[in-house]
């Protein structure tokens, strides 16, 4: 299970300085200022759950999962990961999640089954543990045709599922996948989905980010739309649409946004 509870991330950002008074010497004068790419998010993702974070470019999906994922340090609040303390217990808790971001790069002149049984060795894992997990992901994800191949070989969507098969070598409780989906054609995104689909029924839990609400609305249990960083709704499709009287979450998210002024990054 992941608890969050008013987690905040602010970053540097450089604006034009409107107060700048010799601005007619020089086209425009900066400044730095500090903003709040997530804004006292709260939520929880039970065990046997697919939780769906949803929001435009921008909205503060990657940050957040960044930092449950252990690449970023929130600048406040607090993670719980199977009841542990996130930050105090980091390496415990690190054990329990498979991490994909949204940029993973793999390494191009080894196959997959090369790559799996690096990260096997990292989590520490027995010669005979890493075969035999090796052996269940290549099914799960149906990389038997390509397990082989050098990865800068692999199509798009072989290249996704090895990053994500990547996750899965430890056996995490708990996956946080960013934009598992984008950019894959259906047969592929179909495998990642039926493999989320599956870890829940196995009693694992889900979070992942996605732009592609209709996706969302079938396979998540909860949703969580953001919108600038903050959390703008948070239930099930069923629950959000009664509660806003939407048909659907594309014209929810829009009626949202558009009463926060904007639908584009800020
Ligand atoms: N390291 C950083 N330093 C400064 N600003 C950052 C940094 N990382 C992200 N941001 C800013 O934080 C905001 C949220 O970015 P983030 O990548 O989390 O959005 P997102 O919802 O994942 O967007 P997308 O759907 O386009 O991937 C953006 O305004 C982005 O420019």
């Amino acid at each position: 299970m992941i608890e969050v509870e008013n987690l905040c991330k602010s970053f540097i950002r450089t604006v034009k300085d409107d107060t700048d008074k010799k601005k007619q010497f020089k086209k425009f004068k900066t400044k730095k200022e500090e903003f709040l790419a997530v804004n006292n998010v709260s939520f929880k993702a039970e065990k046997g759950e697919i939780v769906g974070i949803l929001g435009p470019n921008g909205a503060g999906k990657t940050t957040l999962l960044r930092m449950l994922g252990g690449i970023l340090t929130p600048t406040s609040g607090n993670i719980k990961i199977a009841g542990n303390d996130y930050l105090i217990d980091k390496n415990i808790v690190k054990k329990e999640i498979g991490y994909l971001s949204g940029n993973t790069k793999l390494y191009n002149r080894i196959s997959p089954r090369e790559l799996l049984t690096i990260f096997g060795n990292l989590y520490e894992m027995s010669k005979e543990n890493i075969e035999k997990s090796i052996e269940e992901i290549s099914e799960i994800m149906n990389m038997g045709e390509f397990i082989d191949n050098r990865i800068e070989n692999l199509s798009t969507g072989q290249t996704q599922r090895t990053s994500i098969a990547r996750c899965l070598i430890h056996s995490p409780q708990i996956y946080i996948f960013d934009e598992p989906t984008l950019g894959l054609d259906v047969i592929s995104s179909k495998s990642i989905i039926d493999f989320m689909k599956r870890e829940k029924e196995r009693g694992k839990t889900v979070l992942y980010s996605t732009h592609y609400m209709e996706e969302a609305e079938t396979l998540c249990d909860r949703i969580i739309m953001i919108h600038r960083g903050s959390v703008i709704a948070y239930g099930t499709s069923q629950e959000l649409k009664e509660k806003y009287e939407a048909d659907n979450l594309r014209d929810l998210f829009i009626q949202l946004a558009s009463e926060r002024g904007s639908l584009v990054e800020n």
